[in-house]
Formats: structure tokens, sequence, C-alpha cells
């Protein structure tokens, strides 16, 4: 796409009666294509259409008129759908279009007298009178306005094209009353002529010729003959010094389609843009006169010709036809790209990622032209993109992608939901931190908006479903068709363990794979003991029998899930306590066949710990697999990991996605216990609280990943109170050895300054928290407040770290507000509900009418007969 004005005048089309591709008209709709730009007067009610008209023509160069188009918006569509220049009016037009810069061209109106603006830019003329004209272009010449354009008047066109053309302004021509060689219109070819110079003695101008991309191949001669020819026939016509007009192609029948003409900056010089057919331009055996093609051009011919027909063995030829190829190779080779550091490396990895692409833009009829037009029209965008990593490929770099949607939130807010997807990087990043203090923010009830109080309580921005499901389905695929063999090769890329051969550890688990200090075994065996009364507790003891009408016993007993698998998450730590909390309720309830699956370290291992809580739940294997991967292998089962009923446990977003996804195939038919994501806390203190019990619990979630979140509800706490935990926060923080990842979570936590215990239990209600804490005075008599919680901590003795590990108590537990309709994970999770009907012959005469009846309304004739055949032996034989 040229930027400077290729010609000497601008046709104008109207966009109601656009010239057509009609052969007999005088000037068509093709003749139109090949002058390269068109001005068109834009307004409200055709604005859709000139839109389409710049989406459907890339390569014409399009100068708009927007006076009359009275939204600022729709002004700036225009130019973001690739206008090249737009004219706008004085005044609040010109203001706000101003940050377009060159793109926007002033329109001097016929009635105003004399130009007095700067007109860096050039300048739009409204032709009035042939004299106030005439005046205007004079002044505009003495400043050396340029361009100048020149609009005009339908009443004496010429005149004013003539005025135009003395003055090198540019006359904006209206399409219909042009011509090739028509009488009574204006012909383009002498109005072309009209404005080169040729220095040579026979007149002719000299013509470059080149290709769609500029590469030139040849030199010719024009006169305003050929020049009419072949804008009349669409081919390369030009003018030969020896034998008049020379139809290129006509005797070789190595033609060209005529494509664009224009004219040089001090137009003494001709350019013919052709599509060449044949061998090529040269009367040698060569592309063009200058010698061969070379580079992107010559890998395009040989695209072409191989898409045309290849070689037998060709491997372009096989490019082509397996489409799965050339994506792996076009994949691959970025990445080889992006690995590339020496200028030579990153040359040739460049060279091959050109090759595949163009291989496939070639198959799909694509040329390099194309792919510069959508190149240039790119270019004129003025919409930016904000150009962040899609999806996958974000997380792949690692790089966040959280966003934020703010709408209706102050700005104090706003900012808080948008930070809440900082993560700090190294310990020069200032996340989590304020005064150089690692605080969270402060908010009081009573002076904040219930809306923006509801912003303040939002949890950390996840990643889309779309961007997450984006990555983990794929990865289930790929599992489910590919098994043990996909499993291995994810948990080679995420874990690093690429020496891992084998997906799976069966039981019985060697000695070797479970020593531990007896400490370690001390604290897990009380922990089990702990967790495992308690679950077993809630084992009903026998079937629920209820007689709801004489003789007839409804019944309910459970029966343990067959098979389980449990997640035991191991990214950002190895959570044994996980395998604890999972695999003892799991053998409480009966479950015959336990898996365990958790994300193996680098060297192949799994965590003793793990190893051992896995023996003593009594698990058949181990899945040496974290993420998506562990997730879709115990759903679908591979060769070596045993397919399950249900899966339990928490996990990153990867995790929790792929659990939601098998749990919807059918195919997969297994179910899932609850969404349980990022650790959070909420804890509500008064006056009574220790002021470092409260950080240390805040602190104590907060460890666990930087989108954790935790939340403090101060119940009327004076400056100085808060101040003494905000002092002990930081303080405790600063210590620990995850704190950059405590800054991460602190940027997202808050205080809330509330008056009474009401209004806490009202906040905590709606924020429906993992683990709810209450350092509250009386604080068992607070427990018939709670609504929505996932397990809670009663008084300032019970730190929420001892339902995490030892006190009984599940660590599974609901998060991001889905405590509001899910219970942590406990042994009802490993059980299912059967219910049994056993009725006599009494109790099937004393509720026999009513299911006939019912089935009669249903019209369910069978249903109806299953009572009355009974009824009737019944009568028939006494009883
Ligand atoms: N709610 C609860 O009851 C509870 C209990 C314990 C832990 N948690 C939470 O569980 C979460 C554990 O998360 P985690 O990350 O530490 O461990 P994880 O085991 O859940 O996830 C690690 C796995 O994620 C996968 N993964 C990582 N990056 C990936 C990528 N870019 N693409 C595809 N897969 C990728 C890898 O396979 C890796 O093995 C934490 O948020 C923690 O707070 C919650
Ligand atoms: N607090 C987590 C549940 O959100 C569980 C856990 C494991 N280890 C320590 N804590």
């Amino acid at each position: 796409m040229d930027t400077t004005l290729p010609l000497p005048f601008l046709p104008s089309v109207d966009l109601s009666t656009p010239p057509t591709a009609d052969a007999d008209s005088e000037f068509t709709s093709k003749q139109l294509s090949y002058l390269g730009c068109i001005f068109f007067s834009a307004n409200d009610s055709n604005i859709d259409q000139l839109l389409g008209f710049l989406q459907g023509h890339v390569s014409i160069e399009a100068y708009v008129d927007v006076s009359d188009i009275t939204s600022t918006e729709d002004i700036v569509t225009i130019l973001d759908s690739g206008a090249s220049k737009v004219f706008a009016t004085a005044g609040t037009q010109l203001n706000v279009l101003e940050k377009y810069g060159d793109r926007v061209i002033p329109i001097l109106a016929a009635e105003e007298a004399h130009p007095t603006l700067p007109y860096a830019n050039g300048v739009l003329v409204r032709a009035g009178d042939i004299q106030s004209t005439t005046l205007k272009l004079e002044i505009l010449t003495h400043h050396k306005v340029a361009p100048v354009f020149l609009t005009t008047p339908p009443s004496s066109p010429q005149e004013f094209v003539t005025l135009a053309t003395e003055s090198s302004a540019i006359s904006i021509i209206p399409s219909n009353i042009l011509t090739i060689s028509g009488q009574s219109k204006i012909p383009v070819p002498a109005l072309i002529a009209s404005s080169w110079t040729s220095d040579r003695p026979d007149e002719l101008i000299p013509t470059v010729v080149t290709d769609e991309r500029g590469i030139a191949l040849g030199l010719v001669y024009s006169s305003q003959e050929s020049l009419a020819e072949s804008l009349k026939t669409g081919t390369g016509v030009y003018q030969s010094r020896k034998r008049g007009l020379w139809y290129k192609g006509a005797t070789s029948g190595d033609t060209q389609e005529l494509l664009r003409v224009s004219l040089d900056c001090d137009q003494d010089c001709l350019k013919f843009v052709v599509r060449q057919k044949g061998r090529g331009f040269c009367h040698l055996p060569q592309s063009t006169c200058f010698g061969e093609l070379h580079g992107i051009a010559k890998l395009e011919k040989t695209l072409i010709s191989r898409k045309e027909s290849a070689p037998e063995g060709s491997y372009t030829a096989r490019l082509f036809s397996d489409e799965k190829l050339l994506r792996a190779k076009i994949m691959e080779e970025a990445e080889e790209l992006c690995d590339a550091t020496t200028k030579e490396n990153i040359a040739f990895e460049v060279a091959d990622l050109i090759y595949f692409a163009l291989a496939k833009a070639v198959g799909a009829g694509v040329s390099v032209s194309d792919i510069e037009r959508s190149l240039d029209k790119k270019s004129r965008k003025v919409k930016r993109r904000q150009g962040d990593a899609k999806g996958q490929w974000a997380e792949k770099e690692g790089i966040s992608t959280n966003g934020t949607n703010g709408n209706s939130k102050s700005p104090e807010v706003k900012e808080i939901v948008k930070e809440a997807a900082s993560v700090p990087k190294s310990a020069d990043d200032n996340a989590g931190l304020k005064n150089g203090r690692i605080t969270m923010r402060r908010y009081n009830a009573a002076t904040t908006s219930p809306e923006d109080l509801k912003a303040v309580l939002q949890r950390p921005s996840q990643k889309s479903t779309e961007m997450i499901m984006g990555i983990v389905n794929p990865i289930i695929k790929e599992v489910r068709e590919g098994g043990d063999k996909a499993l291995l090769s994810y948990t080679h890329k995420f874990e690093n363990a690429t020496s891992l051969t084998s997906p799976v550890l069966k039981a019985p688990y060697p000695q070797s794979l479970m020593n531990l200090a007896p400490e370690t075994i001390a604290a897990i065996d009380t922990s089990f003991e702990n967790i495992r009364k308690f679950h077993a507790a809630q084992k009903e003891d026998k079937p629920l029998q209820v007689e709801t009408m004489p003789g007839i016993i409804c019944s309910r007993f459970s029966r343990p899930i067959e098979r389980v698998g449990l997640y035991v998450p191991g990214g950002t730590a190895v959570l044994p306590s996980t395998a604890l909390m999972l695999g003892v309720p799991a053998m409480v309830a009966g479950c015959k066949t336990i898996v365990l699956a958790s994300p193996p370290r680098a060297d192949g291992s799994i965590t003793p710990e793990i190893v051992y809580v896995a023996h003593k739940v009594g698990a058949e294997s181990i899945v040496l697999a974290g993420g998506a991967q562990a997730v879709a292998a115990m759903a679908y089962g591979t060769e070596s990991v045993s397919k399950v009923d249900k899966i339990l446990g928490p996990g990153n977003q990867f995790v929790t996605a792929a659990k939601m996804y098998v749990s919807n195939d059918t195919n997969a038919g297994v179910s899932i216990d609850m969404p349980a994501g990022p650790s959070e806390v909420l804890v509500i203190a008064d006056k009574e609280a220790n002021p470092a019990f409260v950080a240390s619990d805040l602190l104590s979630q907060a460890e666990h990943g930087v989108d954790s979140q935790v939340i403090l509800i101060a119940v009327d706490l004076s400056e100085k109170e808060l101040a003494a935990i905000e002092d002990e926060l930081h303080k405790q923080a600063t210590a620990l050895p995850r704190v950059d990842i405590v800054r991460g979570a602190i940027e997202h936590s808050v205080t809330l300054v509330v008056k009474d215990i009401e209004e806490a239990m009202k906040l905590s209600n709606e924020y429906a928290p993992e683990h709810l804490i209450l350092q509250l005075k009386n604080a068992a008599e607070v427990v018939p407040l709670v609504e929505n919680a996932g397990s809670v901590f009663i008084g300032e003795w019970t730190p929420e770290s001892v339902g995490d590990y030892s006190a009984g108590v599940n660590h599974s537990l609901p998060t991001y507000g889905y405590a509001k309709q899910y219970s942590g994970v406990n042994l009802g999770s490993f059980t299912k509900h059967i219910t049994s009907s056993n009725l006599t012959a009494q109790g099937l005469r004393n509720v026999g009418g009513a299911v006939m009846q019912l089935a009669k309304v249903e019209e369910l004739e069978a249903h109806r007969r299953a009572v009355s055949i009974r009824l009737q032996y019944m009568d028939d034989n006494g009883i």
C-alpha cells in the first residue's frame, strides 16, 4: 500500500451508486481499482457501507470526508478500518482527532475567505466560485501547503480540474464523469499524461514494471495511447520505441495482469504493478530483467510451483497434504526461534519458520502480497490491543494474564481488584508492601459503600475458564487417547521428572520409599488416629428405617464408593497432610480401591511421607503425576492407572478445571467432591484477641500461594489495636521463608473494620470462607450465627493449622465462596446412599389406591397394573 498519493487526481465514489463491473460502462469498477485510491463522502447513514467497502478492498487507499459524521467514535472506526486519510472540519472535529496526526486533514470551507490554519498535513478546499477558489489556491501555494485537495463542482468539473492541475492541487473527480476514451467525459489517460513530464524527445514516459510486492521486473516506456490501451484491456501494454504499441506476452504468452498504475513523486516516471504470468518478464530465461528472484520471492515462487506439480518425494508437497505435520513443524520452528540467541541462529530459525508459515499460506492460496496487505492494514489500526499473550502461551511462559472488570467500583477499589493479579517476582517487587511494610489494605465498613465492600471481598481474579480449559482440554484428550505414554510425557514436561519411566507406584511399597524420622512417623500416626476417630464417628451405625404407613418400611443404607482417586497437591508445597485428609476417610468408609495421585519430584521420586500415608490407608497405587493429566488418568484409566469412580482432593486451577471437565463427561463416569482451590481464611477478632495470634493465623493461609486470600474482620478495634496487629503481621511475615508468596497473597488481602459482631458475621456469611477463625471473647456463643463456612476454629487456642493437620477435622474444604452450597470432605464424600422399600400385603393395600390414581393421572397404565394385578391376586386368594 503506497502512502504517497499515486496520481494527481482522486476519483470520488458515491456509495449509493458505485461504478459497476459492466464492460459497457465508460469507466468500470475494475478500471477504478487500477488507480488505487478513492475519495468517499461519509455520513451517519452510509457508514456501514463504507466500512464494508474498506473491509473488502484492503489494497485501495481510501480518502474519506467525515465532516457529516456526528460521532467521533465512528470516525475513529473508519481510521481503524484502514482509511488512509480523513477530512475533518476545523474546530471540534479537528481538536478531537488531532492525536491521529497526518491521517487527519482539515477542510477549508468554500465560504471561508482566507485560509488561516497552518495546514501542516495539507488541506481539502471545497470549491466555491472560480475566483475565490483560485485565490485560495494561490495563497496555499504561496505558503507551500501540500497536498491540497480540491473538490470539483458538478456544474463545471473540467474548469476546476484544469485549475487544480495548474496549481499542483489534486482534484477530486466523481468517477461517473471519468472515461478511458469517451468524448463528453474526462479521459483518465489524458488526465494522467497531462501531469507527467518526459525529458525524452519522443515524449514517452519511462515506466518501471514491478510485481505486487514492488520487486522490479523491468523498465519500459509508455505513451498516453499505450496507457489507454492498458487501462482498457487490464493487461500490460507499453510503447515500444521501435515497433509502436507493445502488448506484453502477445507472442511469448508471458502476459501480465494489470493491478495498479501510478506516477512517481516528481511525475517523470510511471509505475505499473502487474501480476506476471508464464516464465517471467525478461526476454532472457529469468524472472526479471535484473536477474532471478531471491529470498522470500524465490521461496514463494518455488512453493507455488510445488503446489501446482511437485517432483516425486517432495517434502513441500508432503506439507501441503499433511495438515498435522505442517502444524507441528510451525510450532516446533516457532519454539526453536524463541530459544535462538545468536544473530546467525536467529536468522536461521526465522528462515525455517518463514518456510513453514509460507507453506501454510501458499497451500491456502494466500500470497506474500496478501500477507503484506494484511500487515499494512494492521499498521493503520488506531484502536490498539493490549497485546497480552493468550491462554496456554502465557501460561507456558509463566506470564500472569489475570484481568479485572471493576466497572462500577470506586477508583481505590478498582485498584485493589486489579492488583489482585500481581505476584512478586523477586524481592525487589513491591507487591504486598505499603511504605516498605507488609500490610493488608484497611477499610472501614461504615464508610465504604456496599458495592465497594463487595468488590473488596472479591477473591483474587482467576484465569478465565476459557483460558484454563484451552490448556486443560488437550491434556485430558491426550491422556485419554495416549494413556501411560501421554501421562509420562506431561510429567516429564511439568515436573521435569524426565528420568521417570513408569507413571505408577503399586503397593506394597518398599520400606526404602518410606524412610522417615521417628518424630514424623509419630506426628503422622497421631494425626491419622484423630482423623480416623472423627470420621469413623460419622458412620451411620445402622440403616435408617421408617414405617411410613402400616406395612410399609422405607430404609436408607450407605455403601462405600468402590474406587476413589485422591489428588494430593504438590506444586508450591508437598502436602502429605492432604493424603491423610483424603486417605483416612476413604479407608474408614471401606472404599475397595484407593488410588493416590501427586506430582513427583524432579528425580521421579515421591515424598516418603505420602508413600507412608498411602501404605497406612491401604492405597493400591500412587500415580506419579499432577495437574490435569493426573485427573484424566484416574478418570479414564490408562494401561497402568486404575480407573476410579470418584476423584477427590484440592488443587490449583488446572486440577479443578480437569475435575470439572471429567465429571461432566458421561464417558468417564466419574464424580468429584467439590471445587477446592486456593486456601483462604477469614479471622474475626475483637479487642480481646491477641494481635500475635491473629497475625499468625492470617499468615498461615497467606503462605499457601500468591492466589490465597486472607481477610481480617476487626470488631470495633481502635487505631492502636489495629496497628498492633499490623505490626505483628509485618514482623512475622518478614521472618517467614515463604515471605515472597505471603506478599503476593497480602497484596489482595484486606482488613475490614466493623462496629459489632452481627455486622462481622453478616460479612463473613456473605464471603463464605473456607476457614473461619473466631478470635472473640465468647467465640463459642457466636457459632450459631455461622451460616456459611468450610470449617470453624473457635477461640484463641484453636489456630487453623490444627485443623490442617491433626485435630481430626478435614482440611479439604470448599473455597471461593462455595461453602454456601458444598460441605468439606467428610465420610459421606466416600459413600453413597441406597434406599429400599419393603411392603407387606397390608402395606400394598394401604398405599395401592394412591399409586394407581397417580399412575392414571400420568397415563402410565403398566405402572397402575403392577399394583392392581397384585390387589386382584390378594382378592382372588383371600390374602
Ligand atoms: N481447599 C483446600 O482444601 C486445599 C487444601 C490444600 C491445598 N489447597 C490449595 O491447592 C493448591 C495446590 O496448588 P499447587 O499448584 O501447589 O499444586 P497442584 O498439585 O494442584 O498443581 C501442580 C500441577 O499443576 C500442573 N501445572 C502447573 N503449571 C501448569 C501449566 N502451565 N499448564 C498445565 N498444568 C500446569 C502441573 O501438572 C503440576 O504438577 C493451592 O492453591 C493450595 O492453596 C487447597
Ligand atoms: N490449609 C490447607 C487447606 O486450605 C490445607 C493444608 C495442608 N497443609 C497445610 N495446610
